[in-house]
């Protein structure tokens, strides 16, 4: 049987905001997510020894059962009731690890469609969804990319039909030595918040329509400037990673962007320009800067789909 390649975009938080606790001790979020055309790739080939294999040109990245895509195969197997089934997946990994860009759930997500398709499973979208959701909250997200309202958990999904994010880029910087755990940013924002949550699920609709139906997704219709955006972690992950604060610092500095964020849990920040070329130009002013500093950055287009299998010609 031929390999499979998949490609597994990162995104970017256009807005999170953290509304409450959950029974569940996950928190209630209310995000815009959108994809962002920096990708790792997976190529699967079948094997017949019922193995699990994972190979990585990342040496800090682990490639035992902690992998989200060991996680997503095992899962995927046992619950296809098919223990016989096996291959081998290697990951050229391009996206920074533990950086708020969810390259490991885009990982886990493109397992999941590379393996339906490699081992011939026709689940559908639903079901794969329904795997993507347990392995991880922003997994369901990865699988559809583009622009989405992301609700619950993360894994509830609402399209934003909006075009004219697509023609938008990034300049995203991250630093090589920072790193932020999720988990740890998290409890962090637990601790700093105390009881400061909304508590009602009235509450939480309340603050969905009011993203549904405000300024960001209406700018965001159109090209032109952006309100302010909101990443409720950002003021939680700041004061602890100085390399957040020098490189925002650095962004909104720099030539004038749409917008300037961190995305996720950190470290990874984020200059939102109207075009490619506009990112670009930033990068080049600010060459100096980020070299001194010590940042890597990249140029990205704003994506409009999530992880895609690779037909033949097209680009991994
Ligand atoms: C912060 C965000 C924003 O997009 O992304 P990253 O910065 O990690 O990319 C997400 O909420 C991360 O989603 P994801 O990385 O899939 O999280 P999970 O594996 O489901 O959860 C990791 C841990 O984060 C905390 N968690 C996660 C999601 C959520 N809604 N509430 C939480 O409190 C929990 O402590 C959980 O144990
Ligand atoms: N395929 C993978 N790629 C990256 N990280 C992975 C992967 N599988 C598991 N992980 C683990 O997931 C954690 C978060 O990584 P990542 O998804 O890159 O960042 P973030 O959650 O900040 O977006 C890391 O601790 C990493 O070891």
């Amino acid at each position: 049987m031929a390999d499979v390649t998949v490609r597994a975009p990162a995104k970017i938080n256009l807005h999170l905001e953290v509304l409450g606790l959950r029974p569940d001790g996950y928190h209630e979020l209310a995000m815009v997510m959108q994809s962002i055309d920096l990708a790792d790739s997976l190529v699967l080939r079948a094997s017949a020894d019922a193995m699990i294999r994972l190979h990585c040109d990342n040496a800090d990245l682990p490639t035992d059962g902690t992998n989200l895509i060991v996680k997503a195969a095992d899962l995927l197997r046992s619950r296809v009731g098919l223990p016989e089934l096996g291959v081998e997946i290697t990951l050229h990994k391009r996206i920074p690890i533990g950086a708020g860009l969810a390259g490991g759930s885009s990982d886990g997500a493109a397992a999941l469609v590379g393996l339906d398709a490699l081992w011939g499973l026709g689940l559908g979208t639903e079901r794969l969804h329904g795997l993507a959701a347990k392995l991880g909250s922003d997994m369901p997200f990865c699988l559809q990319g583009g622009t989405q309202l992301c609700f619950g958990r993360g894994e509830r999904l609402e399209p934003v039909p909006q075009q004219q994010v697509a023609e938008r880029a990034v300049l995203l910087l991250k630093h090589p030595q920072a790193s932020v755990s999720t988990p740890w940013a998290y409890g962090r924002c637990r601790e700093l918040r105390g009881d400061f949550y909304l508590e009602s699920e009235t509450d939480f609709e309340q603050r969905r329509q009011a993203l549904r139906h405000g300024p960001l997704l209406a700018a965001l219709a159109a090209p032109g400037p952006l309100p302010p955006l909101r990443n409720d972690l950002q003021s939680v992950v700041a004061p602890e990673v100085e390399s957040v604060r020098s490189g925002l610092d650095l962004l909104r500095l720099g030539p004038e962007a749409l917008a300037v964020a961190m995305s996720g849990s950190g470290p990874s920040l984020y200059a939102l320009y109207p075009d490619l070329a506009a990112a670009e130009a930033a990068r080049i002013t600010l060459a100096g800067e980020l070299d001194a500093l010590g940042f890597a950055s990249w140029c990205c287009r704003c994506g409009g789909s999530g992880v895609s299998l690779v037909t033949d010609g097209s680009p991994p």
